[in-house]
């Protein structure tokens, strides 16, 4: 089955045409890039593929349905989640607050309600705690929960920005540039958690510019540049693919070294 599909995709701001008929296709239990230079659109891509952005022609399929159109909160309530390359977290809250948010967007995706009337009922909020304790410890940052997310090192506010995904239980999730800032200790225990999270049954779409990551993880890889796509494949065939090496990897990628 066609997990996500995207047909002849166009974004143009303007004069600027960011993403340029593009179409690709995720398939169920894969892990799968989208990688490019930077400015070739991958961010763009994601926050169409998720409604952030409307597209400006072409069409967007989320298991075989066309969600082309739909606003970011049915999307996410249809099972797909994302973080975002900078992180979107309430630094004065704790690291536990902002996981349970991520069950309330489900339901209101409204920040101002929330931040008046954060709970329905007591026992909404039971639930709703009980759950991000138990994403939580999938994730490996139970020890966290009470911390002021803020205060947090870099790496641990991710994790909390992927365990507040994980509250709409998704079935896809879009992962912006999810190793960006952090230090090598912190890029791998990331990257084990990626593993688990796609084992327990999450087809993931990745945007990474580190290339140990994605040779490392990704089952296809989708190359753009300028908005469109260039190459499609897997990390052998990419890495050995003239046009990707020319456009993007050029001489810094060696099997085996770090990314950038
Ligand atoms: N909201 C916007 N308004 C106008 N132009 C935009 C907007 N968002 C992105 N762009 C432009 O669209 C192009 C693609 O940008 P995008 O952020 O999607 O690239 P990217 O591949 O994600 O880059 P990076 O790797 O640096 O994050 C760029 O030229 C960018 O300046």
């Amino acid at each position: 089955m066609s997990v996500l599909r995207l047909e002849h995709v166009t974004k143009r701001f303007g004069g600027l045409v960011a993403v340029n008929d593009l179409s690709f296709e995720v398939k169920e239990r894969q892990i799968h890039a989208l990688i490019g230079p930077n400015g070739s659109g991958k961010s763009t891509s994601i926050n169409m593929i998720n409604g952030s952005f409307p597209v400006t022609s072409g069409k967007i399929y989320f298991n075989d349905k066309d969600i082309t159109g739909w606003k970011m909160h049915k999307i996410a309530a249809a099972g797909m989640g994302r973080t975002y390359q900078n992180l979107k977290l309430f630094r004065s809250m704790t690291a536990l607050e902002n996981v349970m948010i991520g069950g309330q967007l489900h339901a209101k995706m409204n920040f101002a309600r929330f931040l008046i009337d954060p709970f329905k009922t007591k026992r909404e909020e039971e639930e709703l705690r009980e759950k991000a304790m138990e994403i939580m410890r999938f994730i490996g940052i139970e020890q966290y929960a009470d911390r002021t997310v803020g205060n947090l090192p870099y790496g641990r506010q991710k994790m909390t920005e992927l365990a507040r995904t994980l509250m709409i239980d998704p079935t896809l999730i879009l992962l912006d540039e999810p190793a960006a800032g952090l230090n090598p200790n912190e890029r791998a225990e990331f990257v084990a958690i990626i593993k688990k999270v796609y084992e327990s049954g999450k087809d993931i779409l990745l945007i990474e510019h580190n290339m140990d990551i994605i040779m490392n993880i990704s089952h296809v890889i989708t190359v753009i540049n300028h908005g469109a796509k260039i190459a499609e494949g897997t990390p052998t065939e990419i890495q050995n693919d003239p046009e990707v090496i020319r456009a993007y990897l050029g001489d810094r990628y060696k099997i085996g070294m770090e990314g950038e």
